[in-house]
């Protein structure tokens, strides 16, 4: 049954994917290798040892796929820049083969009415900048800004829409702390330094913008909305912890000028005292928010997980993604409210909102996903009560365009709206794609 659902006019309807786990051709026309393409070849560090040598060919194949993104009457395309690309020693001389694909690319979206929505980092780093301590050397918020600085002359007047990081708490978290993504660390030392350098890399990034670039610059954050699993204090506490060190830990100080008291709990003696200037530069304002939704979790007081000493708490009840994510479309809304809450009426965008599920394969060119179906109609009901509500919600992107290299999942993993066949590399738009063009079509009305 769909229900009538009135979206603002304006109202941005797009799709999303990232530079490393499309492209493919990592090491072509002068670029150079990242931090990924290394560390994809760590024995164990990534499920079947896949790579993003060919991931989606989109190095090769953008023409077509940009084709593919009109055919689905989508209006924006959020995508990210691939820095060792531009940059391959990471600073210094630009490589302009690398600068000519997106510069093409953008092109061809402004031709055929697709808004350029520009991420420069999501993850992806110039193995020259990983040697040199990557984002825990306070170097990096320059080499970043140097970089974005570079982008926002190169992509002037074509670009209207920028972001600076894709979910820095990821990088934190999954390359710092816990080693599973690069440089794989495990450091409750490095950890913080990283995070801030990353915000510090933020804020000099909004501040070239201000001086030299045009349109709106925003940032990217994964947020998970916490639920404690009892009314005791101690899980009380222990949400507490949970909610500072995922959601907060990066907003707090780019909106309050601080961070959560509970990571100084948190990190303990390692956590390093901050220049108050650094504050002051991470707060520089930025235009919109943008949020990657994609699950809840219900956490428990745990002494045993230092230094969080907070689980999760499975919800065998649920249904779940093949990433083990509780399909929870109501943390979406939760999530939307909050931050108008705690930091104002900021304009935000849903910038990823996906699931992977195992799908079969297409049959008479076609693929039936209707889990996936599902999830989208279940979590854009929950933007839309969101919107009524009050959130300032301009626009939400499906993640993501096409099935593609799902990090330490590698291909193992299925988000797309259309299929790859990664040994032919066709495209199979999947009902959900078909979903979704109506959803575009009818601006919200046939959900
Ligand atoms: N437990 N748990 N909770 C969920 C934590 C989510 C953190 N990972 C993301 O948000 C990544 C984001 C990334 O931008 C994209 O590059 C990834 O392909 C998607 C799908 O994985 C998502």
């Amino acid at each position: 049954m769909t229900h009538k659902l009135q979206f603002p006019a304006d109202f941005i309807w797009g799709v999303a994917t990232s530079a490393y786990q499309i492209e493919g051709s990592p090491l072509a026309d002068g670029a150079a290798p990242s931090n990924w393409h290394r560390f994809c070849r760590v024995p164990g560090a990534v499920l079947n040892g896949d790579t993003g040598d060919i991931a989606c060919d989109h190095y090769r194949r953008w023409a077509d796929d940009v084709k593919l993104m009109k055919e689905l009457g989508l209006k924006a395309y959020r995508f990210s820049i691939a820095w060792s690309r531009i940059l391959p020693n990471g600073q210094g001389k630009p490589n302009e083969k690398g600068l000519d694909f997106y510069r093409n690319l953008v092109d061809a979206l402004v031709a055929n009415d697709i808004e350029p929505f520009v991420t420069l980092h999501h993850w992806d780093l110039p193995i020259a900048l990983d040697d040199l301590g990557g984002w825990a050397n306070r170097d990096a918020a320059h080499w970043f800004a140097d970089y974005a600085h570079l982008m926002f002359r190169t992509l002037e007047g074509r670009v209207q829409h920028w972001t600076t990081l894709n979910e820095p708490w990821v990088i934190m978290d999954a390359g710092y702390m816990h080693g599973v993504h690069p440089p794989g660390l495990r450091s409750l030392e490095k950890a913080p330094v990283a995070a801030h350098n990353l915000l510090r890399g933020h804020g000099l990034a909004v501040q070239a913008f201000r001086a030299d670039g045009k349109g709106q610059i925003g940032l990217v954050v994964n947020l998970e909305p916490k639920y404690a699993a009892s009314n005791g204090p101690e899980d009380a506490a222990a949400l507490a912890r949970a909610h500072a060190y995922m959601n907060r830990q990066f907003l707090d100080p780019v909106f309050l000028g601080a961070y959560p008291d509970e990571l100084a709990e948190i990190f303990g003696h390692d956590w390093p005292r901050f220049p108050e200037d650094d504050l002051k530069l991470i707060r520089e304002p930025i235009d919109f928010l943008g949020i990657n939704y994609y699950t809840r979790s219900v956490v428990r007081s745990d002494p045993t997980a230092a230094p969080l000493c907070a689980s999760p708490v499975a919800q065998t009840g649920a249904e779940h993604t093949e990433m083990k994510w509780e399909v929870f479309p109501a943390g979406l809304k939760s999530c939307l409210l909050w931050v108008k809450r705690r930091y104002g009426d900021i304009p935000l965008y849903i910038t990823e909102n996906g699931a992977a599920f195992a799908d079969p394969e297409p049959k008479n060119g076609r693929l039936e996903d209707p889990r996936r179906v599902d999830y989208f109609r279940t979590h854009l009901r929950a933007a839309h009560e969101a919107l009524q509500q009050g959130a300032n919600l301009k626009g939400y992107f499906a993640w993501s365009l096409v099935d593609n290299f799902e990090w330490s999942c590698g291909f193992a993993r299925r988000f797309g709206l259309v299929h790859v066949d990664y040994a032919t590399q066709k495209r199979t738009p999947k009902d959900s794609a078909s979903f979704y063009r109506q959803v575009i079509e009818s601006n919200g009305e046939e959900i």
